[in-house]
């Protein structure tokens, strides 16, 4: 069963010798249970920022973030440490910082499940079928470095649901993969979120990532910039009311530019002069 996951005007700062960096800056976004999400933006925006308090290994300086019901910020240490074992999985960015080299893939899966396997008191899928769901199980018996880049990457997506995750956050699946590459992740994305209905997230840089799975957030300057939808995209009102413009198209309306917001009618217009 996926995990919802909701943001309410998250603002994240990171505190280094006496400066602050504002990472995220009041995002609101909400994903549903089953759902599957890319998030997009420049270098810097605060993607990765995002999916480590989503993945509960940070808590946000103000805002609220509730995963399938948990207030991440109200956890205690353990409690955050049980969920990431357990509810949310992380593919961290570099298939390698995922997987122990030394042993096949069936035992990485193992052992990604062993504490998960106490902790929830349920028995979990077998380390095969976990590797015929992204696509490796004739590698069940390979160790990680005789894997392709692509190969290595779908087993760390394994290790990442090994414990049955309600929600998958993937951070940079597809980055240095040739084409084919790219699409078997990202078909071993999709399965995952077929069979199990597991929520997926996942931080690319790659437009054609976004395109196939359907649904694209744009951070931008720490918030939610944009959305695409089905190929369309959108502004977004963000909890304290404002709606960011793409920056291509702030030539045509400045700083300044009028709109005019008519209740009745539900419309909003550009005002101008002869108005
Ligand atoms: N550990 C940290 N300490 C201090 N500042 C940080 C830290 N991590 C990120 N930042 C800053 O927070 C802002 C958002 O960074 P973040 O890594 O979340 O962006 P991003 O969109 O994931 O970028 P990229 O696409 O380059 O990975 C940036 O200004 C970055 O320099």
């Amino acid at each position: 069963m996926g995990l919802a996951v909701a943001c309410r005007r998250v603002v994240h700062i990171y505190r280094i010798e006496g400066s602050d960096v504002v990472a995220l800056s009041g995002v609101d976004l909400s994903i549903n249970s089953g759902e599957m999400v890319a998030l997009v933006g420049p270098s810097g925006s605060g993607k990765s920022t995002l999916i480590s308090l989503l993945s509960g290994l940070m808590r946000p300086s103000a805002g609220r973030i509730v995963v399938g019901g948990y207030d991440i910020g109200k956890l205690s240490d353990a409690e955050l440490n049980r969920l990431r074992g357990t509810e949310i999985g992380v593919v961290l960015q570099g298939s390698a910082r995922n997987l122990l080299p030394y042993a096949t893939l069936v035992r990485n899966v193992w052992l990604a499940q062993r504490r998960a396997a106490a902790t929830k008191g349920i028995e979990l899928a077998e380390p095969e079928q976990i590797l015929d769901l992204v696509g490796l199980s004739a590698m069940a018996r390979s160790k990680p470095p005789e894997l392709t880049r692509g190969e290595q990457q779908r087993a760390a997506l394994a290790v990442g649901i090994a414990a049955g995750p309600g929600l998958l956050l993937v951070d940079e699946p597809t980055s240095q993969l040739d084409t084919s590459g790219r699409d078997e992740v990202v078909a071993a994305l999709k399965s995952v979120n077929a069979v199990r209905d597991t929520t997926v997230v996942v931080v690319t840089h790659d437009p054609e990532v976004g395109t196939q799975l359907g649904r694209v957030v744009t951070i931008r300057d720490g918030r939610v910039g944009a959305e695409g939808r089905d190929g369309q995209d959108f502004a977004v009102v963000a909890g304290d009311g404002t709606v960011q413009l793409p920056p291509e198209t702030l030539g045509e309306f400045p700083p300044g530019t009028l709109f005019l917001v008519d209740h009745e009618e539900g419309v909003v217009r550009l005002h101008s002069d002869g108005d």
